[in-house]
């Protein structure tokens, strides 16, 4: 059971964690809205702990995603870690591609890349 946020349905599922969305339950946490959660077990979490340290690099970028930081929860006997991230309503770039059949038209291409780029700009900066 997580501190801060009460995890509800299930967003999707990647190669290092499963993202639920989440509900936060603690007045003190850094936002009322609807967040996401990405979680492994701890024992496997390395990716996911880095994940977290390249996101708090990026937290003025308002183009990426917000994280809110960790925490470890104890589900069904194990150690969970759980990164806790602004929840992004409208799906991955993937989803929003294959909403447009397959091939999006330039001008999302053009504002896609642009907040890309200006991500790895600011890491860039950041990791020197
Ligand atoms: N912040 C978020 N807000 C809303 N949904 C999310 C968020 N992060 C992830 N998801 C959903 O969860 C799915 C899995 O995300 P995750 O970041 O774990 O893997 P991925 O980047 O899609 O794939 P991989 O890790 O294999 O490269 C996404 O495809 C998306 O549907």
């Amino acid at each position: 059971m997580s501190r801060n946020l009460r995890k509800l349905m299930q967003l999707g599922r990647g190669s290092y964690g499963t993202v639920h969305l989440a509900v936060p339950i603690s007045p003190s946490f850094s936002t009322k809205a609807c967040a996401a959660v990405k979680s492994s077990m701890l024992e496997h979490s390395s990716t996911l702990q880095k994940e977290d340290r390249v996101l708090q690099c990026l937290s003025s970028c308002p183009e990426i995603v917000h994280c809110y930081g960790n925490e470890l929860s104890f589900e069904n006997g194990r150690r969970v870690y759980n990164l806790l991230l602004e929840y992004a309503s409208g799906g991955s770039l993937f989803d929003m591609i294959q909403s447009y059949g397959g091939s999006i038209p330039e001008q999302k291409v053009k504002i896609y890349t642009r907040m890309m780029l200006k991500g790895l700009c600011l890491r860039e900066l950041k990791l020197k």
